[in-house]
């Protein structure tokens, strides 16, 4: 693989060559004269394939100051399998798509591996699923193969007897479903709130369930990465429901309503305290709320809430053009309300793929998808850079204690960063 460079003036070729080494040092230059572009032409062998190739760069004249960065752009197909990692992807992609549930968990294994070349390996595969995804859906005249359902709300609201019970009324239906737990908790804690099998004891025996725990190690960017992962593959292995299940107190939910179809919220019958820890942007992100526990003497209480939640979202500004959200009232011990809940949720699947904005909305979310991946990945960058990392320790010191307003320290710190990247780059 070569990275042209192309000099617009030979005396640059020492300045370039000196240059790449810092951004590229894995890059072994080569000059060759180019008749045809201009002066010199530099090109550049990369020693050992980072996994990068680089988009060809004319420097205008004189501008050698201006960073220097041959446009590296992440390749679309990992390349470089040998035949033994080939026919394990294939081998794993073909169980997949057959329905067997050891390949779809080996599969959610293998993207959740932070290991290098395992990363590589997910990647192959998940190239394959979506290009079988793509296939299905033309087949399936552009409709989309999975119903994806987020599910939030605080500790203790019913979710797991609430999924137990839902599951199980969706097997019995005929459906296929599976189950994946965002636990932010699982990130600082190293133990898992959510995804906890003995949660939903008998959906977990259920073989048209699939239920995954969360990772329980990384960040919520990692985790909602895998998660969205996650669904393509479980959509490969022919789940048609894919029920995403968070603790409604953080940012995870968030996360999650940015990947799913609908956005559901189990609210107990309890005000005040009680959910405290819910937070009013989250009300504003569901196309459905949903009233636990209406059954015996919580019923009155139920009620209430379910009347107050149906003022407060004809309050707050509408998500869609064709659906208004509605509020249920449903009990998992009693089984009430539960049938017409998931009546509810087909009338809004239906309605949002008719009027195309199921379609805008799984597209919007490509791209804040992309767009946190790259907050977060620029983020440790920031983090991790050397000059950055030693000062943050006495900064942060220094605005705990009042010493320097947190606007300055911010300012300092970008300093720092922007200072060794000029270093590097030099830009004027
Ligand atoms: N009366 C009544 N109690 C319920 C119902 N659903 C759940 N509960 C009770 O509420 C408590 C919490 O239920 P869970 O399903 O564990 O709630 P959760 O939201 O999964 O809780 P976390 O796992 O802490 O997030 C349990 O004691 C359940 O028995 C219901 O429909 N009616």
């Amino acid at each position: 693989m070569n990275i042209p460079l192309l000099l617009q003036h030979p005396h640059q070729r020492h300045v370039l060559k000196g240059l790449l080494r810092t951004p590229f040092p894995r890059y072994h230059c080569i000059f060759r004269p180019s008749a045809r572009l201009g002066p010199g032409s530099l090109r550049a062998r990369p020693l050992d394939p980072p996994g990068l190739h680089c988009a060809e760069r004319v420097l205008p004249s004189g501008c050698l100051r201006r960073p220097l960065c041959a446009r590296a752009t992440l390749k679309e197909h990992p390349e470089g399998l040998s035949d033994k990692e080939q026919r394990f992807v294939d081998k794993l992609y073909t169980g997949l798509i057959q329905g067997q549930r050891a390949c779809l968990a080996e599969a959610i294994t293998l993207i959740e591996s932070t290991h290098r070349r395992k990363k590589d390996l997910a990647q192959a595969l998940l190239q394959k699923v979506l290009a079988y995804h793509r296939e299905q859906e033309r087949l399936n005249k552009g409709k989309p193969r999975a119903f994806r359902v987020g599910l939030s709300g605080p500790p203790g609201a019913g979710k797991s007897t609430f999924i137990e019970y839902f599951g199980k009324m969706l097997t019995e239906r005929g459906h296929k479903l599976s189950v994946l737990a965002v636990d932010p908790s699982s990130c600082a804690s190293g133990g898992s709130l959510l995804g906890d099998k003995t949660r939903m004891t008998e959906l977990s025996r259920d073989m048209n369930a699939y239920i995954r725990p969360s990772p329980t190690r990384g960040t919520l960017g990692g985790v909602t990465r895998t998660t969205n992962e996650a669904i393509l593959l479980c959509e490969g292995g022919g789940y048609d429901i894919i029920l995403i299940e968070t603790v409604g107190v953080g940012q995870s939910e968030f996360a999650v309503a940015d990947m799913v179809d609908m956005f559901v919220l189990l609210l107990p019958p309890a005000g005040g305290d009680e959910l405290q820890g819910i937070k009013r942007g989250i009300i504003e992100m569901a196309d459905l709320v949903a009233i636990t526990k209406s059954d015996g003497d919580l019923i009155v209480p139920a009620r209430r809430i379910q009347a107050e939640y149906v003022s407060a979202l004809k309050l707050l500004r509408r998500r869609s053009g064709v659906w208004q959200p509605k509020v249920v009232r449903i009990s998992a011990r009693s089984g009430e309300g539960i049938a017409e809940m998931w009546d509810r949720m087909r009338e809004f699947w239906d309605l949002m793929l008719a009027s195309g904005e199921l379609a805008a909305r799984r597209q919007q979310q490509q791209k804040v998808w992309m767009w946190n991946l790259i907050r977060e990945s620029v983020l440790e960058h920031f983090r991790a850079h050397p000059a950055v990392r030693e000062q943050i320790p006495l900064l942060e010191r220094k605005v705990l204690s009042g010493a320097l307003p947190p606007g300055l320290a911010a300012d300092l710190l970008l300093k720092a960063f922007q200072a060794r990247t000029h270093e590097m780059y030099p830009t004027h």
